[in-house]
């Protein structure tokens, strides 16, 4: 019963609960969705009015516990967030998806044997195959319904990650224009940052001073 769609539902979620939500980069408006199945429970902040032109910039983020709520330096999870809010209030509009997918989508345990085995000279990569995942399991569904909720057919979406921004078009976003996402690396997660380039095709202009 409790994974059947409310009538707010749409396609894998449904919108169950809002508030305003006051941050440090201003006002926005809190709404969870909760996915069927999973029970995951996902989010999205909204700012201003999203309809009409032109259309809204978004952020597709996915959790990350250790970047986002412990400050860990071993990705760039937490500065893109904080850039992704800055840049929507800096307009007055826009939304941020929070979908409940750590680790790409294998969970915080699993994530933290990998970056154990990280610890011991394996990529990012290499360590989920070590553990016997593929390399990124997330799934954007949840994603595209909340957008279909909000009547959302058109985002400007920031991210570096063309695998993101393929699975969001295959579900019929539509993305007018892709935004880049840089975090500042750092000595931590300089090796991080390069094997999402090189290896997964992260869409990087600063890493080796902003030529390719
Ligand atoms: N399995 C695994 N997950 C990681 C690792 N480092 C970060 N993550 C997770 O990766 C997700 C963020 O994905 P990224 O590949 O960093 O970036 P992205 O969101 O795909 O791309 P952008 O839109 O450009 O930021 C979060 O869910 C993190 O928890 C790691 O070493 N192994
Ligand atoms: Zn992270």
């Amino acid at each position: 019963m409790k994974q059947q769609q409310a009538a707010s539902g749409r396609g894998t979620v449904s919108h169950s609960s809002e508030c305003d939500m006051p941050t440090a980069h201003g006002c926005f408006r809190m709404h969870v969705f909760a996915e069927a199945g999973s029970g995951r429970e996902h989010v999205a902040l909204v700012m201003g009015d999203l309809g009409g032109e032109p259309a809204p910039l978004c952020r597709v983020h996915s959790e990350c516990l250790t970047g986002e709520v412990l400050g860990s330096l071993r990705c760039d999870c937490g500065s893109q967030l904080d850039d992704a809010l800055a840049r929507i209030a800096a307009l007055g509009r826009g939304i941020l998806i929070y979908l409940r997918q750590e680790g790409r989508g294998i969970g915080l345990t699993e994530k933290i044997r990998a970056y154990a085995l990280q610890d011991q000279g394996l990529d990012t990569v290499e360590a989920n195959e070590r553990l016997g995942f593929d390399a990124d399991l997330r799934n954007y569904r949840p994603a595209v319904d909340i957008l279909a909720w909000f009547g959302l057919p058109q985002v400007r979406l920031m991210t570096n990650n063309p695998s993101k921004l393929s699975a969001l078009r295959a579900e019929g976003v539509e993305v007018v224009n892709r935004e880049p996402i840089i975090a500042d690396p750092t000595a931590h997660n300089e090796a991080y940052l390069r094997t999402k380039r090189d290896r997964m095709g992260h869409l990087f202009d600063p890493l080796d001073g902003g030529e390719d």
